[in-house]
């Protein structure tokens, strides 16, 4: 099968012929993932050490099945979350620190008070937005927002608790590729005026349009940047036949969208800051006849985000992005670790375990250019 390759040459970096300019191992403040998900269960104890290698914290995304919906069903998450990080130290002998930065799934019944008591209760950190039907496990998303949602929206612009947005319409008659762009008409202009001092995050944004708003709007907001948005366009869902492990929602834009991510991320513009999106799903759930979306990053999410900054020569702000824009906009301290990135031949595997199944993980059979040592 050919293969889909980086948008630099895949075997940079195995070598350090043709990088003579170039740092052979950066060391940055410990990351963090502002977007992650990670499931439960078998699943969980699967992923878990992928993301706590590298990142000091996660904002752990709410779509479980059930959902998180309240402060409690988010304080059990953590606790399983933190047992299956136990769990897979106690087997690998590694104990890497890693803090869960819980949400709680926003629908049309969620109330104030339930808001009031994620406040209060310190390990709370947003209350995420699916529109329902736009994505995976959004059926119990929110049908209206500001028909339905104004009371709790005033108490958490009133608490400061942030909104994190999976901003698309779930309109028919909207294009796949433009749903982006009408959100921020439809849905986030209309929002953001009627709650002008609610912070948001506006989550793994993919469009030039989406970019240019979050640079200009006033107020409170954010955006997170996946890596599969910085490194490749939708050419990637189609090369030499349909490639299920580079579809995730939002969707893979095209290329003139791609640069404007790359820039935006690049930028050292505060309002943009590393969020994963990493969603495994097992090889046969995408692999179907309607395929689920989500790409799986966790594993070697940092080299991919090295090898998109290096392709503008802008590693000297991956820092910034990974590291220090995040925590300034949730309003918590940079990690006080390290994470050191070598230049290496990195090769991504053609599976990995996922339970009692396996995962896929984004660019699999290619080899990156850089890899992420055990975190300090
Ligand atoms: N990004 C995706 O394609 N999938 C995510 C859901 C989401 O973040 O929208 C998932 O949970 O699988
Ligand atoms: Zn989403
Ligand atoms: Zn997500």
């Amino acid at each position: 099968m050919s293969q889909t390759s980086l948008p630099v040459s895949p075997d940079r970096g195995a070598s350090a012929a043709g990088a003579a300019d170039a740092p052979a191992r950066i060391r940055l403040i410990r990351p963090d993932d502002w977007h992650l998900h990670l499931r439960d269960g078998a699943v969980l104890r699967s992923v878990v050490m992928d993301s706590a290698r590298q990142f000091g914290r996660a904002i752990i995304m709410p779509n479980l099945r059930p959902p998180v919906l309240t402060t409690e069903d988010a304080r059990a998450y953590r606790e399983r979350i933190l047992s299956a990080l136990r769990q897979a130290c106690a087997e690998t002998g590694e104990a890497p620190a890693f803090e869960p930065l819980m949400t709680l799934y926003l629908t049309d019944r969620t109330t104030p008070d339930e808001i009031r008591r994620a406040s209060d209760c310190g390990f709370v950190h947003g209350v995420k937005l699916y529109p329902a039907g736009a994505t995976t496990h959004s059926d119990a998303g929110v049908t209206d927002l500001l028909g339905r949602c104004r009371a709790t929206l005033e108490a958490m612009q009133d608490c400061g608790m942030p909104l994190l947005v999976h901003g698309e319409v779930t309109d028919p008659e909207v294009d796949l590729f433009d749903r982006e762009a009408v959100f921020i008409e439809r849905v986030m202009q209309p929002l953001r005026q009627a709650f002008p001092a609610l912070k948001v995050v506006f989550e793994h944004l993919t469009t030039a349009d989406g970019a240019a708003y979050v640079t200009q709007a006033p107020g409170p907001i954010a955006a997170t940047l996946t890596p599969q948005h910085l490194l490749y366009n939708r050419n990637a869902l189609f090369k030499g036949g349909l490639r299920p492990h580079w579809y995730c929602l939002p969707v893979l834009k095209r290329e003139t969208h791609r640069k404007a991510l790359l820039e935006a991320a690049t930028s050292g513009n505060p309002r943009f800051f590393l969020g994963t999106d990493s969603a495994p799903h097992p090889r046969g759930a995408k692999e179907q006849d309607c395929g689920c979306a989500g790409c799986y990053t966790a594993r070697h999410a940092m080299a991919l985000y090295a090898t998109a900054f290096e392709s503008v020569g802008r590693l000297d702000r991956l820092e910034a992005f990974a590291s220090l824009h995040g925590p300034a906009f949730y309003g918590l301290e940079p990690n006080r670790g390290s994470l050191t990135l070598e230049r290496v031949a990195n090769p991504i595997p053609h599976d990995l375990p996922l339970g009692d199944e396996v995962v896929v993980p984004l660019a699999a059979g290619e080899t990156l250019g850089w890899m992420s040592l055990d975190a300090e």
